[in-house]
């Protein structure tokens, strides 16, 4: 296994094995990482006889679900969920976290923030002491499309930097998200002191759905070393 890929599944896995029983509702991030959280799962389906529904975060997490064969949820089903798992982009020691680098950060903070419990998994490139200190590729900010250039003015004049347009890859235009939006990346020219004043800021700003800042939510985080050791994070 790939180096990197050997921290993603160490931390996947104490996160599963730690906090995911039999009977409960269990909310599934998206990206390269929770795959590794969904393999364990199926793992102890089939080992333990484990018996969870899964809560899925995005069309990848919806296809993860079903393809290890484990049980599909909605929201609308089961709006309560118990934990939920997910990776992230870079997390502070304040256990505050951008996400949003697979354009996923709206449902995922909306499962998120219905769950009882939110645990981080992630490779140890993404703990950073300060917020906005190792993620340099800007703030994902989802946006309805008809809205982006008025919210990109807004977001520059009010914030300053820089409030960019994500572009697809392999795709011509911008990337749409599931939920049929397109997603700014705000570049900040200074690294803000109150991200959750910031986050209010965006969030107000007519045309925008949510941001990938997720402020005080998270209970855990769990990094993975490339040898496989763990680090744990507490607030
Ligand atoms: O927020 C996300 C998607 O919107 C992901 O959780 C985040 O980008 C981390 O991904 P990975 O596990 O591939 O590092």
């Amino acid at each position: 296994m790939e180096a990197k890929n050997k921290g993603k599944a160490a931390a996947a896995k104490a996160a599963v094995d730690n906090h995911v029983k039999t009977s409960q509702v269990v909310g599934i991030g998206s990206g390269s990482t929770i795959v590794f959280a969904v393999q364990r799962i199926a793992e102890r389906v089939k080992d333990e006889g484990l018996s969870v529904i899964c809560i899925p975060t995005s069309f990848q997490a919806r296809q993860l679900i079903q393809e290890n064969g484990l049980t599909l949820g909605s929201l609308d089903r089961n709006p309560k969920i118990d934990v939920a798992i997910d990776g992230a982009d870079e997390v502070d020691k304040d256990m505050n976290c951008i996400k949003g680098g697979g354009a996923c950060q709206t449902q995922e903070k909306i499962v998120a923030s219905n769950a009882k419990e939110f645990y981080i998994i992630a490779d140890i490139s993404k703990q950073s002491k300060e917020l906005g200190t190792t993620w340099k590729q800007g703030i994902p900010i989802e946006v309805i499309p008809s809205a982006y250039r008025p919210v990109q003015l807004t977001l520059e004049e009010m914030l300053g930097g820089q409030a960019n347009l994500r572009m697809g890859v392999k795709k011509a235009g911008p990337v749409v998200t599931d939920n049929g939006n397109f997603v700014i990346d705000w570049q900040f020219q200074s690294l803000p002191k109150d991200w959750n004043k910031i986050n209010q800021q965006i969030v107000l700003i007519p045309g925008v759905l949510d941001t990938g800042l997720f402020i005080n939510m998270a209970k855990k985080a769990y990094f993975g070393r490339e040898d496989g050791s763990l680090v744990e994070q507490t607030k």
